[in-house]
């Protein structure tokens, strides 16, 4: 299966935009931030798409947005929003399009990550308390794991590093 056209999947917070940036670059491959394309696409941020139009039109956009880009670009690392892979049959383009990685974190690591100023930028987390964020981040986890577990391959732990998904790409 061709390694050029990588999509990274997982929860927000798992670090799909930080360790697919240095991925990337490892792996010569230019770096795609799904949610940034369709932030260009929209004119507007994530959080404004959500707070104008909701969720439904988002994921509509995002599946758009996903099928344009695997329709004109050969080669590419691409960072998911955490939803992606969850939607829209999203999942049916990745697998048949490229290899797919799970970047899969504990629900107490990605609280840890997100409970500060995290979730501010991530509408589906936003505006909850400490204990509603956990639950959440852990509802999420257990819905999503059965999307996510159908990727190619699963990069496991709480410390993550780019080193660890690309011996995992290798062997
Ligand atoms: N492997 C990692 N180890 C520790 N912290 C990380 C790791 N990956 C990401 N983070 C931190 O978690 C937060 C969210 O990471 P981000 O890459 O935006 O996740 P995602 O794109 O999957 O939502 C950032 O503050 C980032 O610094
Ligand atoms: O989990 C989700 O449904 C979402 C995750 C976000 O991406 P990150 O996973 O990069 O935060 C972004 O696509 C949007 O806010 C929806
Ligand atoms: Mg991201």
């Amino acid at each position: 299966m061709t390694t050029d056209r990588i999509f990274l999947m997982g929860m927000p917070g798992s670090g799909k935009t930080t360790l697919g940036k240095g991925l990337a670059a490892y792996l010569d491959l230019p770096f795609i931030d799904l949610d940034v394309e369709i932030e260009l696409d929209e004119g507007r941020t994530i959080p404004e798409i959500f707070e104008q139009y909701g969720e439904e039109y988002f994921r509509k956009l995002e599946a758009k947005v996903l099928r344009n880009l695997v329709a004109n670009k050969d080669r590419f690392l691409m960072s998911l929003g955490g939803g992606t892979p969850c939607y829209m049959e999203n999942l049916e383009v990745l697998k048949k399009e490229g290899k797919s990685i799970y970047m899969e974190v504990s629900a107490q690591e990605l609280f840890k990550r997100l409970h500060g100023s995290g979730a501010s930028k991530r509408p589906l987390l936003n505006g909850k308390s400490q204990d509603q964020l956990l639950k959440e981040l852990e509802d999420k986890l257990n819905v999503r794991n059965s999307f996510y577990r159908q990727a190619d391959l699963v990069a496991k732990g709480d410390n993550l590093s780019i080193s660890e998904v690309l011996k995992l790409l290798n062997d």
